[in-house]
């Protein structure tokens, strides 16, 4: 159903927010093409670990990065994640890959070359929904509309663990730790790190649910149609 929003939305915000599921079902709602891209990073970190190289070495990741082929899909039904032709859109959400993801994605090189396909991929489309970190302040900074997704820490780390099916305190408490680490990687990094842009609209999800978030977002954007933005 096209409700006739063209344009881009950014949605960017700390891990366990809401995005990835959030800007799924704001795209199907707007008719808008989708793309994930932390499943880009995520791809690029399978072809760092299979390269057999350390997610730290930056000089080396760069290489590995550079010499492969990675795909991604902008329909917001389907989950399309390729390396050098092979699926791994399963193996991107995977422990190993969740723990290495950060250290490649501060690469400056890698960004630049996967902000590059996202910018190429998102002029194909009249309407689309990109969600990540830096898309509303580096890949997208003329976005139509831009929201920032923030959520307490305790509601991100049991929302996660609700999905990831963990239930021992322990379990819990390690991923609690991983997000306080990663949201802290990405923050202090030099190049793109995570922050608001100045012009987002920052949405608290902490008391929303899932479908309280995507009304909000909708009504954001519909409120810029024919508003000559
Ligand atoms: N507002 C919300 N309230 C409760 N759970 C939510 C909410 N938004 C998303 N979720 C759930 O939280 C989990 C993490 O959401 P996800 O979209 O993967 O976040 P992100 O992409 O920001 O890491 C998913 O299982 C999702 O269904
Ligand atoms: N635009 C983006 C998207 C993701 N990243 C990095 C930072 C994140 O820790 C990883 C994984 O992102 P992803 O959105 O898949 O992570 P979560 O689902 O929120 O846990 O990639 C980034 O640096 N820039």
């Amino acid at each position: 159903m096209s409700a006739g929003f063209t344009g881009q939305v950014a949605l960017d915000g700390p891990s366990g927010t809401g995005k990835s599921s959030v800007a799924r079902a704001v795209a199907s709602r707007l008719g808008a093409a989708y793309l994930d891209t932390g499943a880009m990073y995520r791809a690029a970190t399978v072809a760092v670990l299979d390269a057999g190289v350390d997610p730290e070495d930056a000089e080396a990741v760069a290489a590995v990065v550079a010499a492969a082929r990675i795909e991604v899909g902008t329909a917001a039904d389907t989950e399309l994640v390729e390396v050098d032709g092979v699926d791994v859109a399963v193996r991107i959400r995977g422990a190993e890959v969740t723990r290495a993801v950060s250290a490649v994605s501060a690469v400056p090189s890698v960004r630049r070359r996967l902000v590059d396909q996202q910018r190429a991929l998102v002029s194909a489309a009249d309407a689309v929904v990109v969600e990540g970190r830096d898309i509303g302040t580096v890949v997208l900074p003329d976005a139509t509309l831009k929201v920032y997704l923030t959520a307490a820490p305790e509601a991100r780390a049991q929302r996660r663990a609700a999905q990831l099916g963990l239930t021992t305190p322990q379990e819990i408490a390690e991923l609690a730790a991983d997000l306080r680490r990663r949201d802290e990687y990405d923050s202090s990094r030099a190049d793109s790190p995570l922050r608001p842009a100045e012009d987002a609209v920052v949405v608290d999800s902490t008391h929303l649910d899932r479908e309280g978030v995507v009304d909000r977002v909708v009504e954001l954007a519909l409120s810029t149609v024919g508003a000559g933005t």
